[in-house]
């Protein structure tokens, strides 16, 4: 079992750059870009190995373990995306799952203490998250993006502020089409911190990616 402890203050702090990636969304090596990634400073991953070309069976969960092992090492927070049995397998920090997934409140039974994730898109599904016992939320699509196949159509920024206008306190991460230079933005609208997925797994240069999106982050706390 890994050694993290979870308060609402560590939370927050894994949120800052919070990386997402499976081996289809990388066009190098997946274990390099995550390597990469982790070199210039992301704060927590999330293992999603999903869609067209991606892993099954035996060979997603010995990438997934192989990259728990990699975010052990360094300690960085390793989540599993919608598969609640792999993520106990393999002995994951959390889950996240989204609101066609595996009901939040069976996860939580399911997890324990581990880190819950659940993805809403406006405040109604953000609060039914927090009575389920989520840990945070991801809420997106905030830009238009690519990489989800079935994704909703882009809410903009002004869902973060309505969420913090109507008394949600809980750490909020933004995901969908988000890059260095609207992540600043994010967060001044009321996240904590960005998921990001093509902005660093086909970056030329992860780290470099990673270190710009920091400063872009820290650059919107200030
Ligand atoms: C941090 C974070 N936020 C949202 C999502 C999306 O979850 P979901 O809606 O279940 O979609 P899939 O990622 O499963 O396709 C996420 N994965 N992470
Ligand atoms: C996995 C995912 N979930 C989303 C949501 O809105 O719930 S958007 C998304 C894809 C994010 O990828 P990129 O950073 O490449 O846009
Ligand atoms: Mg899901």
């Amino acid at each position: 079992m890994s050694d993290l402890v979870w308060n609402e203050t560590a939370i927050r702090r894994a949120m800052q750059l919070y990386f997402i990636m499976g081996s289809n969304n990388c066009s190098k090596a997946p274990l390099h870009v995550l390597n990469e990634a982790i070199e210039g400073g992301i704060t927590m991953f999330q293992f999603r190995e999903k869609g067209s070309g991606a892993l099954k069976g035996d060979g997603k969960t010995k990438l997934a373990y192989q990259m728990r092992e990699m975010c052990r090492r360094h300690g960085v927070p390793f989540i599993v995306n919608d598969d609640v049995d792999l993520a106990l397998a393999i002995d994951a920090d959390g889950v996240h799952v989204g609101q066609k997934d595996e009901a939040a409140a069976a996860v939580r039974l399911r997890i324990g203490s581990r880190l819950l994730g659940v993805s809403a898109y406006n405040r109604e599904e953000a609060e039914a998250a927090i009575r389920c016992g989520a840990d945070y939320v991801g809420v997106g699509p905030l830009f238009a993006t690519k990489t989800k196949e079935d994704a909703k159509a882009a809410s903009g920024l002004h869902v973060l502020a309505e969420l913090r206008e109507a008394g949600i306190t809980i750490p909020i991460v933004g995901i969908g089409g988000i890059t260095a230079a609207n992540a600043g933005e994010v967060i001044r609208f009321g996240a904590d911190g960005v998921s990001v997925i093509t902005a660093i797994s086909l970056a030329e240069q992860p780290a470099a990616a990673v270190r710009e999106l920091r400063q872009a982050v820290l650059a919107g706390k200030s």
